[in-house]
């Protein structure tokens, strides 16, 4: 069964003179219980306009099409503000955000913007017991913002963000300016949130960090999923040049930073017409200037999921 099912999300933005951004296209993902799933790929790929699409939470000027379903059947893309305001953020669908320290009101304790939040959501769990489970001495709660060192801070923006009992987490980038220690505390607590049954959706650009948690990844490039699967065998045994090229950029995979820079999201269309994958001007896999005759659309086999190339 799965909490949410993403079936060929597509997101652009509609600028000034007929501009078109293509920020996510044909997204497909499934979000099962207890799993970590992590979404990963450099710099303006889409990541993060995929969760303001789940949340709806994207700009007058997005377009959005293709499906995204809850396990109870409804339909989050274009759904009406009331009913994602009411039953669906906070409730179905938690977000842990980037920087956890300037998310705090610094005014107030820890204690009374989680008591507030439980009360807004109508939660069904209090605060020191929201606190226990994310790791946190509730005693702590009574402090203010700027007394939380960078762990606790983390703590109490998760415990925030399953103050509605939501089965599924986003968490956009939670470990940015985090030092080692505490980007590894950080994700373990999401893989044990992950383990109550429920889903986290792991949206960062530290291949190492999803590498300790997840379960499963989705690598994305120029706003596709380039490749989708287990965890282990994704990052053991990359099938898209896009994700060896990350390994390989890894301290420990050779410290090889990819050459380039990804296409604009404003070319895509043509780019991806010209040489058949986003990637080909930057992979390495490339004989001479041969354009990919592949099909930048996923292929399943199995349980991964590549995007078609006849070898870059
Ligand atoms: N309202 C908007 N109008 C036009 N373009 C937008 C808008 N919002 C986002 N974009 C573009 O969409 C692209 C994807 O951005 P996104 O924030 O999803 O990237 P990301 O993968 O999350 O990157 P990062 O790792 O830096 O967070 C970017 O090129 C961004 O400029
Ligand atoms: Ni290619």
């Amino acid at each position: 069964m799965n909490l949410l099912s993403l079936q060929r999300l597509s997101v652009r933005f509609r600028l000034p003179r007929g501009v078109l951004v293509r920020a996510v296209s044909e997204a497909s993902l499934e979000l099962r219980p207890g799993r970590v799933l992590a979404l990963v790929g450099e710099s303006g790929c889409g990541k993060s306009v995929l969760a303001s699409a789940l949340l709806g939470l994207l700009p007058a000027n997005a377009e959005t099409r293709g499906r995204a379903v809850l396990a109870d059947g409804a339909e989050l893309l274009g759904a009406p503000e009331a009913e994602l305001a009411g039953r669906i953020r906070g409730r179905q669908l938690g977000l842990v955000p980037q920087s956890a320290h300037t998310h705090l009101t610094p005014v107030r304790t820890a204690r009374s913007q989680l008591v507030e939040a439980i009360a807004a959501l109508r939660g069904p769990l209090g605060a020191a017991e929201l606190a226990e489970r994310v790791g946190l001495d509730p005693a702590d709660l009574d402090r203010y913002p700027h007394e939380l060192s960078g762990g606790m801070a983390q703590r109490v923006a998760l415990a925030l963000a399953l103050a509605g009992d939501p089965r599924i987490v986003l968490a956009d980038e939670p470990t940015t300016g985090l030092d080692r220690p505490l980007v590894h505390r950080t994700v373990d607590l999401l893989a044990e949130t992950a383990a109550d049954d429920r889903v986290v959706l792991l949206i960062t650009h530290d291949l190492a960090a999803a590498r300790r948690v997840a379960t499963d990844v989705a690598v994305m490039y120029a706003s596709r999923i380039v490749e989708s699967g287990p965890a282990e065998q994704v990052l053991a045994e990359p099938w898209h040049p896009y994700t060896a090229a990350l390994l390989a950029a890894l301290p420990d995979g050779g410290f090889e930073p990819i050459p380039g820079h990804p296409p604009a999201l404003t070319e895509l269309d043509r780019v991806e017409g010209e040489w058949g994958c986003a990637f080909c001007s930057r992979c390495p896999d490339r004989p001479g200037f041969a354009p990919c005759t592949g099909d930048p659309e996923l292929v399943e086999l199995g349980d991964r999921a590549v995007a078609a190339h006849a070898p870059c």
